[in-house]
């Protein structure tokens, strides 16, 4: 089956939009120095485009996380498979996501950082699908709400394809 993209944001959409959300950090954070945790894999586009704009020193740990089990969608367990290389003792952390959907990832991901001692944690995620929500989890920084629709782009894959196109697309059949 042949398929294709309808673009859902364009990159000059999504370009403004992080702008907007590196100036807020940079003003919530004034004086302090923020510690972004990027969750593998597609969190990586944003937060270096989120880190480019953020005016206040930032410094930049990565981790990668995978579902446990084989009822991977259900279970809403989280296996570390790369940790962060860093401590988050007292420092001013924020995750930062592509996606939220039903909330598993994120609620579970959040609690167990939170064990680890950080002066503040937060959630910045560059798309959230509100509607697909399960477990609810307190969002700080969202680029964009989206409807219920499979996304590609900017971190975001379809079988491991289309992380890399600078806009969020909606894949199509034909
Ligand atoms: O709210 P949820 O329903 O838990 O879904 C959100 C999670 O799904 C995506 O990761 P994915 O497992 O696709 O990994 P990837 O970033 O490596 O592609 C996304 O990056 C979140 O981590
Ligand atoms: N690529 C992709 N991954 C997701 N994970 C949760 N929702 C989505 C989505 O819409 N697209």
């Amino acid at each position: 089956m042949a398929e294709h993209i309808r673009v859902l944001l364009t990159e000059e959409e999504v370009d403004k939009r992080i702008q907007e959300i590196g100036e807020q950090i940079s003003k919530d954070y004034a004086g302090k120095q923020v510690h972004l945790v990027c969750v593998l894999k597609g969190g990586s586009f944003f937060m270096c485009e989120l880190a480019k704009r953020i005016t206040v020193p930032v410094s930049l740990d990565f981790m990668s996380v995978s579902s446990y089990g084989s009822d991977t969608k259900s279970s809403g367990v989280v296996k570390i498979v790369k940790d962060l290389d860093e401590s988050l003792k007292d420092k001013d952390v924020i995750v930062v996501e592509d996606i939220v959907d039903s909330g598993r990832t994120l609620s579970y991901l959040l609690e167990m950082l939170r064990d680890r001692g950080p002066a503040s944690l937060r959630l910045c995620t560059l798309l959230d699908k509100p509607e697909r929500r399960v477990i609810d989890v307190h969002v700080d920084y969202t680029g964009f709400n989206i409807p219920d629709e499979f996304v590609v782009g900017y971190g975001l894959d379809y079988d491991q394809r289309y992380r890399n196109l600078p806009y969020i697309g909606v894949v199509e059949f034909d």
